[in-house]
């Protein structure tokens, strides 16, 4: 048996590449992708993804956000094989997924949302059945050294139905390396899973990626983008509306805000300081929304003294993805209006 460090490393990307020059730039690459779903009857079609163009760098952890319905599931299954693309091209490491769909399928693993397995299989057998499924041969199969990476090697003969949740997460995760993809797709990894255990997966996702796996991850949790991710795409109605790495989308957008307690009651904004993006919140309270880069916050509070505004308490809030994310759905639905 090999030593530690080549067990663990065994399911990297770099293990299964001989030479690091010949990987591509991107991992996953999209170009022009489109999908219309086809309703049964008279019910219509329904566009799910509109003319997407995505690049997700090698080596990244890149995050998918998106309300309901934008389109995540709908992306990754056309790059797991289970949904047909309607037009467009996409690559997986290089690998066009309809001209090479085996090279294609082998160098992507899916962890779905829901746990997919037979509670009377253990983890060993679970392990071995999926390789054999992806046509791994007896000999390269290395299901002990994956538990042993995410930390299940002492449960490796007991029934998977006696893990506890996060055991079964991360057998999930295990399973979806079996055939050593370089590209991991991670859908809604903690949905309904308790901060500790998020704590935990975020942990083995960046220890995965740190050892090379190109990791994909559909999120709601916006903290999960920003805590995880190096790049964040974010996708409404089946279109991209913004991408970019995750500290540049955090400084481009209006994510901070100004909050001003007044001595007195205001009935509405003074005129000068309309100009700028402000909230009457309540007859106490003005909120101004600004982008974190310009500076703006000396004219604001130039502009507040100006209209001689009875200023008792100034608050400021770095905002997050939420706020980010809130603008450029807005936005968004402001342009199909
Ligand atoms: N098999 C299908 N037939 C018809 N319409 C579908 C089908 N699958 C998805 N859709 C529709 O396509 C759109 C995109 O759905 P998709 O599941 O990709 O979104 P999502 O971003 O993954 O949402 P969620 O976060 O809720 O999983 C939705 O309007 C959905 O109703």
């Amino acid at each position: 048996m090999p030593d530690d460090h080549t067990l663990t490393h065994q399911i990297t990307p770099e293990a299964t590449q001989k030479d690091t020059a010949g990987m591509p730039t991107y991992a996953v690459e999209l170009e022009g992708l489109n999908k219309v779903y086809k309703a049964a009857g008279n019910a219509g079609e329904k566009r799910a993804l509109s003319d997407i163009n995505l690049k997700i760098p090698r080596g990244s952890i890149f995050g998918l956000l998106g309300p309901n319905g934008a389109g995540k599931s709908t992306m990754i299954n056309i790059l797991a094989g289970l949904v047909n693309k309607t037009s467009g091209s996409a690559r997986i490491w290089g690998h066009d997924i309809e001209k090479e769909m085996r090279p294609a399928r082998m160098a992507i693993g899916v962890v779905p949302q829901e746990l997919n397995f037979d509670p009377f299989f253990t983890p060993l057998e679970l392990l071995e059945l999926q390789a054999g499924l992806y046509g791994v041969p007896k000999s390269e199969r290395r299901s002990e050294e994956i538990l042993k990476v995410m930390g299940l090697s002492d449960k490796a003969k007991t029934y998977t139905r006696s893990l506890s949740g996060g055991m079964k997460r991360r057998l999930m995760v295990g399973k979806a390396m079996v055939h050593s993809p370089p590209v991991l797709v991670l859908d809604e990894p903690t949905a309904g899973v308790d901060i500790e255990l998020r704590q935990q997966l975020w942990a083995y996702v960046r220890e995965l990626n740190k050892r090379g796996t190109t990791i994909l991850l559909t999120t709601h949790y916006l903290e999960e983008a920003e805590e995880l991710c190096d790049q964040i795409a974010i996708i409404n109605h089946g279109q991209v509306i913004a991408c970019d790495t995750t500290k540049a989308l955090l400084a481009r957008i209006e994510s901070k805000t100004l909050s001003l307690s007044l001595g007195e009651d205001l009935k509405e904004i003074p005129e000068n300081l309309k100009a700028f993006h402000v909230d009457l919140v309540n007859p106490r309270q003005l909120t101004f929304t600004y982008k974190a880069q310009d500076g703006q916050i000396s004219d604001i509070l130039n502009a507040a003294t100006t209209a001689s505004l009875v200023i008792e308490d100034v608050t400021t809030d770095q905002g997050d993805l939420e706020d980010i994310f809130l603008q450029l759905t807005r936005g968004a639905h402001a342009n199909e209006s």
